[in-house]
């Protein structure tokens, strides 16, 4: 899910007939943009079009003047990520802020042995703040045949940010490409054999790292124009939209591309940024960017064929 001044945010789901606002970590980064800047265009991005209509108006109800629209994308379906992508195309010249926010954790569960053993060690609070090897997940394959995590957290942003690309790449006046990773993100749940991760059960960590690692590769490809932001174990969706807010204030060209920048609470309640470096090669980053450009190509292909045979 994207997100930003001239560009694109936070889905919403689930069919009910008086769609209530999912309060998640995108719909408190727009408040707080527009807290700051309420001249911006948003345009929320989201998978249901009702849930979507919620946000604006919640929105529109603390900033009456604001100017936001909406679009229709799941992230996993590529022919939904396609159709969104021309969408953007057709409305906007140019998007300045691109929030890739959208993920997904499906059916989480807690290994209680992990859990119990990280009580009682020195890992204590490394445990409690990026919750390592302590989630399992059961993921599903989608109607594109892919991991669903993999598509929604990974793929599909991929697909949408390469469809996209002539409104992000300006000489004049470049681009900020903002994705959700997480401290989450665990070097040994991915592999550049598994990348979907089909065979584990760390699908969110795997698909985590692996947005870690495209943000590098992008950044080289679009010529130092991308930047990754992450978040921490999150208190509030308030506290969690930190980092998002503060790269929305940096001037692109002075950030690392190979560091995260974490949305952090102090004990005193205090939200504040930090960076760390990752924990990756940059020919890792570069021979996985090389596998989803091929895997573009092949499910890309298998989709216009199978609008093919229904025409
Ligand atoms: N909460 C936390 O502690 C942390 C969260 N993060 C990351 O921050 C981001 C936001 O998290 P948070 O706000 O907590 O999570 P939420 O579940 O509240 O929000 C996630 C959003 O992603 C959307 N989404 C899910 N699947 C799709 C899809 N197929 N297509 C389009 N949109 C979709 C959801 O839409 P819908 O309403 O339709 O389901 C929802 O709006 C995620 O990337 C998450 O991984 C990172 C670190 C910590
Ligand atoms: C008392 C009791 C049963 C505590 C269990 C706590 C865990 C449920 C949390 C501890 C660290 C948390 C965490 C996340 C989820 C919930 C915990 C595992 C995330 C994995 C959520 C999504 C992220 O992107 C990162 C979070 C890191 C910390």
């Amino acid at each position: 899910m994207i997100d930003g001044p001239s560009s694109l945010q936070s889905p919403q789901g689930h069919h009910n007939s008086s769609p209530k606002v999912r309060r998640g970590i995108g719909l408190a980064l727009c408040e707080r943009l527009l807290t700051e800047d309420d001249q911006i265009h948003l345009c929320l991005a989201c998978r249901n079009m009702q849930r979507a209509k919620a946000a604006r108006i919640s929105l529109l109800s603390l900033h009456p003047a604001a100017d936001i629209s909406i679009l229709q994308v799941n992230l996993g379906s590529l022919k939904s990520v396609c159709q969104a992508a021309t969408e953007v195309k057709q409305r906007y010249r140019q998007v300045d802020f691109l929030y890739l926010n959208a993920g997904i954790m499906p059916n989480p569960c807690i290994n209680l042995k992990v859990f119990l053993s990280g009580l009682f060690s020195r890992k204590v609070i490394h445990m409690f703040t990026t919750g390592e090897g302590l989630l399992t997940q059961k993921d599903q394959i989608t109607d594109d045949g892919l991991q669903e995590v993999f598509e929604t957290n990974v793929f599909g942003h991929f697909v949408l940010i390469r469809a996209i690309e002539p409104l992000l790449c300006h000489v004049d006046s470049p681009s900020q490409l903002i994705w959700t990773s997480s401290s989450n993100a665990r070097k040994s749940a991915f592999s550049l054999l598994d990348y979907q991760h089909i065979q584990g059960q760390e699908s969110y960590s795997s698909s985590k790292y692996a947005t870690d690692l495209l943000s590098v590769a992008l950044n080289r490809h679009f010529n130092q124009q991308i930047r990754i932001f992450t978040n921490s174990f999150t208190i509030t969706p308030y506290n969690g939209a930190e980092a998002l807010l503060w790269l929305f204030r940096q001037k692109p060209e002075l950030l690392d591309p190979l560091l995260k920048y974490h949305s952090c609470t102090s004990g005193l309640g205090n939200n504040y940024v930090e960076s760390r470096k990752m924990n990756l090669e940059e020919e890792s980053s570069e021979l996985f960017y090389q596998k989803l450009l091929e895997l573009e190509k092949q499910t890309l292909k298998k989709l216009s064929e199978s609008e093919e045979e229904y025409k």
